[in-house]
């Protein structure tokens, strides 16, 4: 049966089929600032935080529709946010590219571009709008792919989150290179959400000499501590606070020093 992630992926071929037919009216500005998401990690005593813009998801529906992405951005950066997730799909999570320009016209702090990316023109696309970070999903795409899009966005002097959601995946993450690994606790195609994939995979990442960074379904500061038990660097936070009643509060409580010898 057909999962939510192959739904997903097969319209990002229609993308990318569209995005490479108008190519040159899309890449504009390749001229935006380079924040290092891997020098704050590499310099981190507390856990890094990356706060993200979440309209809607499939597992939840609209969350908020009410934020605007670049307010919101600010705010999270005001309150000790690391770096500002935003999710640049349409058809899934009601996200776009002109969310990620306007919060890179607010911020001076990494962006990571949050999409399903299959594609080297959608790592372009992700510069041209001001993100220093991509995201790339072994579960999304063959290994000889990851590989290639991994060393195109290093190529443009991006830093590169790849995720995975099993030890068969981390594998394959460290093959090629990750020096940051997501552990996303969502099974993509079950819509599942466990911490306890964090605490499998954590202590694999971190005897593998890479940053962890704890992805989905955090929401308190009991979670908080777990994936910091795990060995994590940084978190990947959406949900939570795009729903929080008080912001600061919900972020600013979240970062707790990291474990001693999660430093590398
Ligand atoms: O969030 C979903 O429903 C989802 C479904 C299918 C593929 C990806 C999905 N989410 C992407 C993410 O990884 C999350 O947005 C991110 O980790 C933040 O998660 P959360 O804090 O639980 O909003």
């Amino acid at each position: 049966m057909a999962t939510i992630l192959d739904a997903i992926l097969t319209e990002k071929k229609v993308e990318v089929e569209y995005l490479q037919r108008n190519r040159i009216n899309i890449l504009g500005n390749n001229n935006h600032p380079q924040h290092s998401f891997l020098s704050i990690l590499e310099k981190a005593e507390e856990l890094a935080i990356i706060a993200e813009f979440k309209r809607a998801s499939p597992s939840k529906g609209v969350i908020n529709s009410d934020l605007d992405p670049a307010k919101q951005a600010s705010s999270y950066v005001q309150y000790g946010a690391n770096a500002v997730s935003v999710l640049t799909d349409k058809c899934f999570f009601k996200g776009s590219f002109s969310d990620l320009e306007a919060v890179r016209k607010a911020i001076d702090a990494p962006i990571l571009c949050k999409d399903f990316v299959v594609d080297s023109i959608q790592i372009d696309i992700a510069k041209a709008s001001g993100a220093n970070i991509v995201l790339l999903i072994v579960a999304a795409m063959k290994e000889e792919k990851l590989v290639e899009l991994y060393q195109y966005a290093k190529a443009k002097n991006l830093d590169v989150l790849v995720e995975v959601h099993n030890e068969e995946e981390l594998e394959i993450a460290l093959r090629v290179g990750a020096k940051i690994i997501g552990v996303n606790n969502r099974n993509l195609k079950t819509f599942e959400v466990d911490l306890a994939v964090t605490e499998k995979l954590g202590p694999i990442v971190k005897k593998a000499g890479a940053y962890l960074i704890s992805e989905s379904g955090i929401q308190t500061i009991e979670d908080v501590k777990r994936a910091v038990k795990a060995g994590a660097n940084g978190i990947l936070v959406g949900e939570t606070f795009m729903r929080a009643e008080n912001l600061a509060q919900t972020l600013q409580e979240m970062k707790l020093p990291i474990q001693k010898g999660a430093q590398i």
